[in-house]
């Protein structure tokens, strides 16, 4: 009973300064790392209106503090971390994942001093290529070809995500722990052995530069595994809504990836959304990585606010087995239980 008591107070205490933290960083109208939409400056910084609690059967959700409107904007986020789909990479803005026009030479190209044209960035603007400074300065020192071959033809998308952010750990941009708040993917043992070898590709390849030891410390296997977890329960597809599906996939058409998302990207608050087969909330991407999480119809004060993790047209085994594979639950949502 005592213990009871005292682990509700301690895990709404905790919930509470997980609030304040979430409310960083976000905003009914704008945010604060990929420059926002129509970028003016005036962003206001009203609290969203919802707020993190534990829920019945799916750890913490996100719940509406007061009447939402369908069609409603709930809030926007910034990315923590961000990556284009390899095969897009030239493409779209190293930075934001905006897709970059078709004559991509008038975009702001950064080369790497070896003059490989592998190593070659583009970014959409001026302000994308300096606030690439917090990851890039880093990964720049470093020869990252096999690294990068070895995720492109074992097509993994996350550990170029774990890459990126180990370069914003190194340059001080963000804390080693930044994503421990978020839940990690329950992983077998079946599982460790790739992201060991994908542990000592990142590792070598950083060692081999000219980063301190000191600055690497934090770089230990289970620093990656920890992230790689928690990134692949959380991390997002990002799918612009401008950008035609045919043309994505013609964009990727000469990878055997052959994905239609121009990258991949994990955000704070998002990350506290839990499924639903029949959701009352989802999240679009416009223009760039910024997410923009909406209604779908009147949702009361105090409702949870569920996205769909999964294309919701399938049938209900096809959706279970997805979720449980992808994401290691079992979903009774309405829809599933009632066969639907
Ligand atoms: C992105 S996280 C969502 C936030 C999470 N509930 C938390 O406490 O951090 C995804 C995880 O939440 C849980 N979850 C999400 N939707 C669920 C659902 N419909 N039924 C049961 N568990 C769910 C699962 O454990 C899933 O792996």
């Amino acid at each position: 009973m005592v213990r009871s008591l005292s682990f509700r107070r301690c895990t709404s205490l905790s919930l509470r300064r997980l609030n304040i933290l979430l409310y960083r960083g976000v905003s009914t109208t704008g945010n604060s790392t990929v420059p926002p939409e129509g970028s003016n400056g005036g962003i206001t910084r009203s609290p969203p209106p919802i707020r993190v609690a534990l829920t019945e059967s799916a750890g913490r959700g996100v719940f509406a503090t007061r009447r939402i409107g369908s069609g409603d904007l709930i809030h926007t986020a910034a990315p923590v971390v961000a990556h284009p789909s390899i095969s897009l990479r030239h493409k779209v803005c190293y930075f934001c994942l905006k897709q970059l026009g078709i004559d991509r030479n008038s975009a702001y190209i950064q080369e790497e001093p070896t003059g490989n044209t592998n190593q070659r960035f583009h970014f959409c603007s001026e302000d994308c290529r300096e606030s690439s400074k917090v990851f890039h300065e880093v990964e720049c020192q470093a020869d990252w070809s096999v690294y990068d071959e070895y995720c492109r033809s074992h097509q993994l998308k996350y550990p170029l995500l774990v890459k990126r952010l180990a370069c914003m750990v190194i340059s001080g941009a963000l804390p080693a722990n930044q994503l421990d708040i978020l839940q990690p993917e329950k992983l077998t043992s079946e599982m460790i052995p790739a992201m060991e070898e994908e542990f000592g590709l990142l590792w070598s390849t950083l060692t081999e530069s000219c980063i301190s030891n000191e600055q690497m410390a934090f770089l230990t296997k289970q620093w990656y595994i920890s992230i790689l977890a928690r990134i692949r329960i959380n991390a997002f597809r990002v799918e612009l809504v401008g950008m035609s599906y045919e043309d994505l996939l013609s964009s990727a058409a000469a990878s055997v990836e052959a994905e239609a998302a121009v990258g991949n990207a994990v955000y704070m608050l998002p990350s506290f959304y839990n499924h639903d087969c029949d959701p009352n909330a989802h999240i679009v991407w416009t223009e760039n990585a910024n997410a923009r999480m909406k209604a779908l119809r009147d949702i009361p004060e105090g409702e949870e606010l569920r996205i769909c993790y999964i294309d919701a047209s399938m049938d209900r085994d096809a959706r279970q087995a997805r979720l449980l594979e992808g994401f290691g639950f079992r979903c009774n949502c309405l829809r599933c239980v009632s066969g639907d």
